[in-house]
């Protein structure tokens, strides 16, 4: 049998939730979620002050991420969370590169490359979100954008194993307006294509790329079976019920894709 890439969904809480609410997600929506673990792997972001409240409660099952790092590691750095600090609480996946730490926190592609550095170097996994603004989109120059984040995180990665990447157009985001099969293929498939002639062929067919931007238990199907897409990173959905439907429509979707 051909190996496959495994599905993976991740949940971006971002800055939302009190310690009820989220008590109360993980116990009414994640936790009854009716899943193969084995083919579908979850990523739970809360934020970092209820990464040990949801530790705690949540399946085992599932994974814990953290929504961001440091650009520096332990230390005299008042308010920054270092990639040593999630190790140590034992979370493992951290999503960097997002588009609201680009676009709200200034973060440039090099700060972008060092976090990714910092955090892979502690072993730890990371979803790395790549994506367009509308004024890029309508002046047709996607692919040169997401090439050019990619090429920032290029050499800061020793063990592409540990990553996923993630498509997130900035302008389908939280907006409910999510990208057209189509639109969402062609970039999926463009960062296939890069990682295929930059890091290598086996790398490009194993690496997960996944899609966020407004995704709904409405329009989850329509872009899993598309050929590049491997899963989803959801926002807004995340904090629902739905998010339970989007597990189990997912799940019984598709186990993983073949290898090319
Ligand atoms: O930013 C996102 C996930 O990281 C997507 O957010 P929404 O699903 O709310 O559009």
């Amino acid at each position: 049998m051909q190996p496959m890439r495994k599905l993976i969904i991740g949940a971006n809480w971002k800055s939302n939730g009190t310690i009820q609410s989220i008590r109360s997600l993980v116990q009414t929506v994640l936790n009854p979620a009716i899943i193969d673990y084995k083919n579908t792997e979850v990523v739970i972001a809360p934020m970092y002050i209820h990464l040990p409240i949801v530790k705690d409660i949540l399946k085992s099952d599932f994974h814990l991420g953290a929504q961001n790092c440091s650009l520096t590691g332990p230390g005299a750095y008042t308010g920054e969370v270092a990639a040593e600090h999630l190790k140590d609480l034992g979370i493992p996946w951290v999503i960097l590169g997002h588009s609201e730490r680009r676009h709200i926190y200034g973060e440039s592609d090099a700060v972008i490359a060092e976090k990714v550095k910092r955090a892979g170097a502690l072993g730890l996994k990371t979803i790395i979100c790549v994506g367009e603004n509308l004024d890029e989109r309508v002046a047709g120059t996607t692919t040169e954008v997401v090439s050019r984040q990619l090429d920032a995180i290029k050499y800061s990665l020793s063990d592409w194993n540990n990553v996923v990447i993630a498509y997130e157009p900035v302008w389908a985001i939280g907006t409910g307006k999510t990208a057209t099969p189509e639109q969402a293929q062609e970039v999926h498939g463009s960062i296939r294509l890069w990682i295929g002639s930059n890091i290598g062929r086996l790398v490009a067919n194993s690496t997960r790329v996944i899609y966020g931007g407004s995704v709904t238990d409405e329009n989850c199907k329509e872009l899993l079976v598309l050929d590049d897409i491997d899963g989803f990173l959801v926002g807004g959905a995340s904090l629902k019920p739905a998010f339970k439907t989007i597990l189990e429509i997912c799940d019984n979707h598709k186990p993983g894709k073949t290898f090319t």
